[in-house]
């Protein structure tokens, strides 16, 4: 078995873009903000909300834990995956009460002094804990209206922030049961591409959990900027809970749609990994958030990848079974993670730097 994927340690620094964040800017505007600094100001791809949007597929995680339903469940999951790229589970064991939790947290963690949350910030896009703004990014960008919390969650993981006294608590446990309905989704994805339940589990197991709480403050100008512009995520896939503050559109046959919340579920996306091992059958989903004029929307995303030092590359028995060569160079993950982190141009631009 290898060693849990490497944790740096803790250096906090300054704040590397000098930019103190979007909470800040709004909490500070004395008589409230009116309009967004032109920083702010990005070009939002034009997306309509439909009468009646199209549903994500939805899948009942409890069908995976009996032999009469766990074919069907596996093959629904294929299906979700190949045809959509997010699907939303239901019955998948977290306590609603744990999510809730989380996400105050989360929102107790943006409600501290800016000063306090300023130690945690950093210019290594790879650190193990790192609060910011806008992208993950230390290279200087348009703004975006969003401030994050990201770090580890997997084995080894011991920086917490320390404040709230409770939040380190309440994500342990909060990424340990999402890290079990992860290992469950990762067996099923593994053997809907015929890979046997190991390929993927077993990979995720001694991989790496990244969480991300993002937090996108009321926008006076929600059509002028975005809480995330489009991109895909760079792991295996990404377990997201969020307030009841919609703002998520994803990608779908070349048209935006919105992705609503829905109390209790999780919103499962595939990323990066599982479009390379899976040789493009999977494709990791680009997706965005738009801000929201009157209301704070929360959102706690957890991504599940392989090790660090693991090689992304087309599963052989896939090149096998669809007799096509491979349509993406070998990477290192932590060379790819650091490389799609670093991009400010995002959509799936990491992505084609290594399509063959
Ligand atoms: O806030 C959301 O709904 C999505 C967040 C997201 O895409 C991310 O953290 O990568
Ligand atoms: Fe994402």
């Amino acid at each position: 078995m290898a060693s849990p994927p490497s944790i740096l340690s803790v250096q906090p620094a300054g704040d590397p873009t000098g930019n103190k964040g979007a909470k800040h800017l709004v909490d500070t505007s004395r008589g409230g903000l009116r309009e967004i600094p032109p920083a702010y100001i990005l070009t939002v791809p034009s997306c309509r909300r439909p009468a009646t949007p199209p549903s994500i597929p939805v899948i009942d995680l409890h069908g995976l834990h009996s032999p009469a339903t766990r074919d069907l469940t596996v093959s629904s999951i294929a299906a979700a995956c190949a045809e959509w790229g997010f699907f939303r589970v239901v019955n998948h064991g977290v306590r609603t009460s744990l999510m809730e939790d989380m996400l105050r947290s989360a929102e107790d963690f943006f409600n501290l002094p800016l000063e306090e949350k300023l130690t945690y910030s950093s210019d290594d896009v790879m650190h193990p804990v790192r609060y910011g703004t806008s992208l993950n990014t230390s290279a200087s960008h348009t703004s975006h209206w969003r401030d994050y919390l990201r770090h580890f969650g997997h084995v080894g993981f011991d920086s917490w922030p320390q404040n709230p006294p409770n939040y380190r608590h309440v994500a342990r446990e909060y990424l340990e049961e999402v890290r079990k309905v992860a290992l469950g989704l990762a067996g099923a994805i593994s053997e809907g591409l015929g890979l046997g339940r190991d390929h993927v589990e077993g990979a995720l197991r001694e991989g790496c959990q990244i969480m991300a709480s993002n937090y996108y403050p009321p926008c006076p100008q929600p059509n002028l900027t975005m809480g995330l512009c489009p991109h895909s995520d760079h792991g295996g896939f990404t377990i997201l809970t969020q307030n009841d503050v919609d703002g998520l559109w994803i990608r779908h046959v070349d048209e935006w749609v919105p992705v609503d919340h829905v109390t209790s579920t999780f919103v499962v996306n595939i990323g990066d990994y599982l479009e390379i091992l899976s040789n493009g059958r999977y494709k990791s989903v680009e997706h965005m958030v738009l801000v929201n004029e009157h209301k704070t929307r929360i959102s706690v995303a957890v991504g599940h990848g392989p090790h660090m030092e693991a090689i992304l590359k087309p599963a052989e028995n896939i090149l096998s079974v669809d007799g096509c060569g491979p349509k993406y160079r070998p990477i290192v993950y932590k060379d790819y993670m650091k490389s799609q982190q670093s991009i400010v141009r995002r959509g799936k631009s990491a992505l084609e730097q290594i399509m063959i």
